[in-house]
C-alpha cells in the first residue's frame, strides 16, 4: 500500500509528480529543539535508538515540523558493526569511538556476520513509526556502505584522512575483503529485514567513497554496494549516496539502484549526463542554510532549475549541521515546495 504522500516513492522511480519531493540527511537531530528535549530525557544517543518508542517519536518529527515529503528512520550506520561483535560509544560532541578496532586475524575472528534478530529494535522502531504515520509519509530504512562501515571498525574513530583503514587496503587486501564481505552480508539480512519490517525504501550511505582512489573505490567499495543491491531485488526504490565519489558517477548507471545522491561538488549537469537513467537526488551545499532567507530562496531556485522538473528528490550534498537555523530550513523546503510546481507549468 503507497502512503498518501507518494511523491518520494513515484519521484524514485522515475514517475512524474506534481512536485518535486524533499527529505534532508540528519532531518531528525540536534536543529531541532524538539530533539533536544526528547535526546535529554533519554540517557545517551545509544538509548535514544534503543528505545522504539523514543527513535519513533524523533523519527517523526520532522515530519510534522519541517514538512518533509519522507521520514528516514532514526538510528546510525554504527549499529551493524555493534551487532556484529564490535561495540562502538557515541561521544558527547566528539562523535562514535570504538574501544577496541579491528587490527588482527583474532579481532576478525571475534566478529560474526549480523542476524537481522541483533537489530530487533530497530525494527520494532519501524513498526511503530509505520504505525504512528499512519500513511502519511514515507519511511526510509539506511544502511553504510561497506567501506564507511569497514573505515570506523578499523580507524576505531571518526578521521579525517582514515589512513588506518586505506592503509590496511594496501598492505592486508585479502583480509580487507574478508571483513568488507561479513559487512555486506550483514548488511544484506538487516536491509532485507527493514523492508519486511516497513521500510518503503532505502539508502545507502558511503559517507566516506571520496577519499578512495577510482580503482580502490572499484574494488573495495562500488562491488560491495552492487553486491547489496542484487541482493535487495526490486520491491522497494534504492538510494545509493557516495559522499565525494564523483569520479564513480558513470560505474553508478551499474548498479542496481534507482536513485544515485549527488554531494555539491557534483555539478548538476554533468551528473545528468553521466547517469541518464537514474533518479538524481541532491545536492544543496548544507552551508548555504547559513545565508539570509533570500540567499536560500535564490540558491534553491538554482538548484531547482538545474534539475530541471523531473527525475529529481530535493536533499542537502551532506547532512544538515546541527547549528542551523530552524527557519533557514523551513525556507528551503517551502521553495523546494513552491517552486518547483510552477516548473510544471
Ligand atoms: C557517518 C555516519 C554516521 N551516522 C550516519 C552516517 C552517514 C551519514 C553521514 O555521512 O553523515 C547516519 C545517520 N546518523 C543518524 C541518522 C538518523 C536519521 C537522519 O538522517 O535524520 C542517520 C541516517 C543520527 C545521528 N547520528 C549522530 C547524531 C548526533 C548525536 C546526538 O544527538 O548527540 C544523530 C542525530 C552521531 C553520529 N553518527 C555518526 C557520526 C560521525 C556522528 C557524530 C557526528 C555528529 O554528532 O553529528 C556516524
Amino acid at each position: 500500500m503507497l502512503p498518501m504522500n507518494d511523491r518520494l516513492i513515484s519521484a524514485a522511480k522515475g514517475l512524474a509528480t506534481d512536485r518535486t519531493p524533499i527529505w534532508l540527511m540528519r532531518q531528525a537531530g540536534r536543529i531541532l529543539p524538539e530533539y533536544r528535549k526528547v535526546r535529554e530525557t533519554a540517557k545517551d544517543f545509544k538509548t535514544l535508538v534503543k528505545t522504539p518508542e523514543l527513535a519513533t517519536e524523533v523519527t517523526i518529527q520532522p515530519v510534522d515540523i519541517l514538512g518533509v515529503d519522507a521520514a528516514i528512520i532514526f538510528s546510525d550506520i554504527l549499529v551493524i558493526p555493534e551487532a556484529m561483535g564490535l561495540n562502538y560509544e557515541m561521544e558527547e560532541n566528539k562523535g562514535p569511538v570504538f574501544p577496541k578496532r579491528i587490527t588482527s586475524e583474532a579481532d576478525l575472528a571475534s566478529l560474526h556476520i549480523a542476524q537481522a534478530e541483533e537489530l530487533q529494535y530497530v525494527l520494532d522502531a519501524i513498526r511503530l513509526t509505520k504505525k504512528e504515520l499512519q500513511g502519511k509519509v514515507p519511511l526510509i530504512g539506511f544502511a553504510g556502505a561497506p567501506w564507511t562501515i569497514f573505515s570506523y571498525m578499523i580507524e576505531g574513530k571518526g578521521s579525517k584522512t582514515f589512513s588506518q583503514a586505506k592503509k590496511m587496503l594496501y598492505t592486508q587486501p585479502a583480509f580487507s575483503h574478508r571483513l568488507l564481505d561479513m559487512i555486506a552480508q550483514s548488511t544484506i539480512h538487516y536491509l532485507k529485514a527493514q523492508i519486511k519490517a516497513g521500510a518503503d525504501i532505502v539508502q545507502i550511505f558511503d559517507s566516506w567513497a571520496g577519499i578512495l582512489s577510482p580503482d580502490q573505490y572499484a574494488e573495495f567499495s562500488l562491488k560491495y554496494i552492487s553486491k547489496i543491491c542484487d541482493a535487495l531485488g526490486n520491491d522497494v526504490p534504492k538510494i545509493v549516496f557516495a559522499k565525494g565519489a564523483f569520479f564513480a558517477r558513470a560505474e553508478m548507471n551499474t548498479i542496481n539502484c534507482d536513485v544515485v545522491g549527488l554531494d555539491w561538488n557534483m555539478g548538476i549537469a554533468e551528473s545528468r549526463a553521466l547517469l541518464p537513467n537514474k533518479v538524481l537526488q541532491g545536492n544543496l551545499d548544507p552551508c548555504a542554510l547559513y545565508g539570509s532567507l533570500d540567499d536560500v530562496r535564490r540558491e534553491t531556485k538554482k538548484m531547482l532549475n538545474a534539475f530541471g522538473p523531473h527525475k529529481h528528490i530535493a536533499n542537502l550534498g551532506h547532512g544538515l549541521y546541527p547549528d542551523t537555523e530552524v527557519d533557514k530550513v523551513k525556507c528551503y523546503i517551502d521553495t523546494v515546495k513552491e517552486y518547483s510546481a510552477t516548473l510544471r507549468r
